[in-house]
């Protein structure tokens, strides 16, 4: 097996509000193999998209990313800063945390790229369908014509750098040649839009939910990225739609080997597309493991709680909320050194009350659980009581 293409340890994201200091992603290690569709499954709240967007680099302010590495394996791109910025580099790997903005601002589209859950957001108004999907072609195009470039697999000799390579990544009107706009159709056709020739010069409010969602999906697939981050892509689509853009991913995915990075709240949805799976609560990653590890045998009892309620696909609209409580709001003063999830376990005893460590099951697999469950069998005697919470009213 190869080494993961993606490997991020220790990542913590903070945001410093007026309220208070929220640790949305706390400590958060997790491994992608390239070609894999790895799954990010918890409930709202739970810090999936911070996730995603500490990732790629779009943490605004109040926001930041205070610990850990984003390693991203690429031999060419390591070449490239390995002299400039020997900290970001690390054998093939490079630290995307210690990479000029700049740099990282370039790698998106190319290297990364992302659908979001709600595609109104992602498109501009102003421009055609077409239009935006041809600049992000040309984007891609003018990374593979970089001869340093991360993506020297396309060859593409007639595009010059020429007048656009004034570093603009994604710029909001730009000259688009027709050979990239023969691409936009044909990435509209390839996501089942119909007539692509007529839609590729609509705009955006003239789609549907479910058109744009796919144009969406047609537009982070221009630039062939390595590693596509899906956050929620078909949460506010119905059913069938749902079913048909989870196919069309899967099928994208299996003709390209690209990486995907796939968030969801639905279980339903990560059975029917994940190799492997990492559940997350309150921040942390609290079991991962294969599709098998996480659905045949859990050990968490948060991972239980989940599947025990495991929605189907048309229950689009509601929350997953399998156990009795909440999500804790994540705010500094209120988490302290304990398993996040022992106010709400069923099974929570003493040593709950201190952080629990990352321990594989079974020793050696991939499965590995954040909970004493996993070396330790419960005890009724040490369980907990309300007590321990302040009084445990939820
Ligand atoms: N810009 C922000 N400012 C302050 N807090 C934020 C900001 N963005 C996210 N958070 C907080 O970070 C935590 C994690 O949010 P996140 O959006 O990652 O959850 P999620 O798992 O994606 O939930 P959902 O399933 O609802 O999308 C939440 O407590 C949220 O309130
Ligand atoms: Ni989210």
């Amino acid at each position: 097996m190869s080494e993961p293409i993606l490997r991020i340890s220790d990542l913590s994201t903070r945001f410093f509000t007026k309220s208070g200091q929220v640790n949305a992603v706390e400590s958060l290690s997790v491994s992608i193999d390239e070609g894999e569709i790895f799954g990010i499954v918890g409930e709202s709240g739970s810090g999936k998209s911070v996730l995603a967007r500490s990732i790629i680099g779009l943490i605004e302010s109040p926001g930041q990313i205070t610990g850990g590495k984003i390693e991203y394996r690429n031999a060419p791109l390591a070449d490239e800063f390995r002299d400039a910025h020997p900290d970001a580099v690390n054998g093939d790997y490079v630290d995307l945390r210690s990479l000029p903005e700049e740099a990282v601002r370039s790698l998106r589209g190319p290297s990364f790229s992302m659908i979001f859950q709600d595609p109104e957001s992602s498109f501009n108004p102003t421009l055609t369908v077409g239009e935006q999907i041809a600049e992000a072609v040309e984007v891609q195009r003018r990374a593979s014509s970089n001869p340093r470039s991360t993506k020297a697999r396309t060859s593409s000799s007639e595009y010059s750098l020429g007048s656009y390579a004034y570093g603009a990544v994604m710029p909001n009107r730009s000259f688009v040649s027709s050979k990239s706009k023969d691409r936009a159709i044909e990435l509209l056709q390839q996501v089942g839009i119909p007539d692509p020739e007529e839609r590729v010069d609509e705009y955006p409010h003239e789609y549907s939910g479910g058109m744009l969602q796919r144009a969406m999906i047609a537009q982070a697939l221009a630039g062939e990225p390595d590693i596509l981050i899906a956050d929620e892509p078909t949460t506010a689509l119905d059913v069938t739609i749902q079913a048909q853009v989870l196919n069309l991913l899967r099928e994208i995915q299996d003709e390209t080997g690209m990486t995907v990075l796939l968030i969801t709240h639905n279980l339903g949805v990560i059975a029917r597309m994940c190799d492997r799976v990492g559940v997350m609560y309150a921040g942390e990653v609290v079991e991962r493991g294969t599709l098998s590890d996480i659905f045949d045998t859990p050990v968490h009892p948060y991972t239980k709680g989940l599947l025990g309620s495991i929605p189907d696909l048309d229950t689009t609209g509601g929350r997953l909320q399998p156990i009795d409580g909440n999500v804790p709001s994540l705010m500094d003063e209120e988490m302290g050194d304990r398993c996040y999830f022992a106010d709400r376990c069923p099974k929570a005893m003493e040593q709950c009350l201190e952080e629990p460590d990352d321990a594989s099951v079974d020793g050696g697999t991939d499965h590995e659980v954040k909970c004493v469950l996993a070396q330790t069998e419960y005890d009724e005697s040490q369980a907990l009581g309300d007590s321990h919470f302040g009084g445990g009213d939820t």
